[in-house]
């Protein structure tokens, strides 16, 4: 049955939500990195054991700093729901994700975030909400990481009258820009199987929407089977960078922007090619089998000369 969508801009731009906390413990960010396909492959003797075990005596685990993206559910108990924006839920997809780390995250910890709705824009054919959340460890007040996620609401969109996008003026627009892909041959390339079990694993970190799950529901979405989470292929996409551009130093990575252009499918294999530029690498993924780019955008980096 096809659910309206109906739109209060200022109601909902106005929405104050309230600050929320959570803790996770080494177990999460464990779960977590199996499930954006970390120790895969060559379990033993990978350079990824330390985010799902405590080698050589180390005393805590290694925290993918993909992680710091569930830190938007977690600071959102609720889900996106909010007063003044009335839409199908089924239809709703990931758009974009920009992830600023501020220090390398805990391996248990208790958070603080704060988040606000910083932007929506219609599209005419979709609505575009941007979430911002801030992110502080609890026993140092000290911010870990923003996020800024953005959702693509297809079929929400002729909401307003004027082309102008309802959003803060002092938000930072653009802090995801669609990156232009160098033609010359890329520096690394790295290929990654993700498993027919994919979205199920990952779900169990926190996003149980059931567009990844349930099969009636991804049919209704548009899809001929549950697909995979945007953030599950970019974590794909930042395992394949720490492991070809950071020689396996999650620590390296200062800021992560991806845009999603299309659906993956679990079980799909996933090719991640990067360039070095500036202080950062310019990735895009792709699925194999179909040979359709899935996700492209820019990674920034500590000190990549000095790593290469
Ligand atoms: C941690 C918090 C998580 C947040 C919630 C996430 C919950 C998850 O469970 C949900 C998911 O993971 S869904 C899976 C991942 N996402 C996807 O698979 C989407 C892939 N992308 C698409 O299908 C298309 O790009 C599509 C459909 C998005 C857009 O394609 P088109 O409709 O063809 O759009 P187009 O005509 O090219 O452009 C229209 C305007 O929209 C802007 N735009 C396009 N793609 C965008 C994208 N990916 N993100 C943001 N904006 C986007 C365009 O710029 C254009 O605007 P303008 O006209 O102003 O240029």
């Amino acid at each position: 049955m096809a659910v309206s969508s109906e739109f209060d801009p200022s109601l909902a731009l106005s929405h104050k939500f309230p600050d929320t906390s959570h803790s996770y413990t080494e177990r999460d960010a464990a779960l977590y990195a199996l499930g954006v396909g970390a120790c895969a492959w060559d379990a033993v003797d990978s350079d990824e054991l330390k985010y799902v075990y405590h080698e050589n005596g180390q005393e805590f685990i290694k925290v993918l700093p993909t992680f710091a993206a569930l830190f938007t559910f977690n600071s959102m108990p609720n889900g996106f729901v909010i007063p003044g924006l009335e839409y199908d839920p089924r239809l709703l997809l990931h758009g974009q994700q920009y992830i600023e780390l501020y220090k390398p995250l805990p391996s248990n910890c208790h958070v603080n975030h704060k988040v606000c709705l910083a932007g929506l824009h219609d599209k005419a054919k979709a609505a575009i909400l941007e979430f911002e959340t801030k992110s502080y460890e609890k026993e140092s007040g000290d911010l870990l990481s923003v996020n800024r996620t953005t959702v693509y609401l297809r079929g929400a969109g002729g909401f307003s009258k004027s082309s102008k996008p309802f959003s803060y003026t002092n938000y930072p627009r653009n802090q995801v820009p669609t990156v232009k892909i160098p033609e010359n041959k890329p520096f690394s390339v790295f290929e990654d199987r993700t498993q027919p079990s994919q979205a199920l694993v990952y779900r169990l970190s926190g996003d149980y929407n059931p567009l990844h799950s349930d099969p009636m529901i991804a049919k209704v979405a548009g899809f001929s089977q549950p697909i995979l989470h945007g953030l599950c292929t970019l974590g794909f996409a930042v395992r394949a960078i720490i492991k070809c551009i950071c020689k396996g130093d999650q620590d390296k990575i200062k800021s992560i922007s991806g845009r999603f252009l299309l659906h993956v499918y679990p079980g799909e294999t996933l090719v991640t090619e990067m360039w070095l530029e500036g202080s950062g690498v310019i990735y895009r993924t792709l699925v194999k089998e179909r040979k359709r780019t899935v996700l492209s955008g820019y990674v920034e980096l500590r000190g990549l000369t000095s790593s290469l």
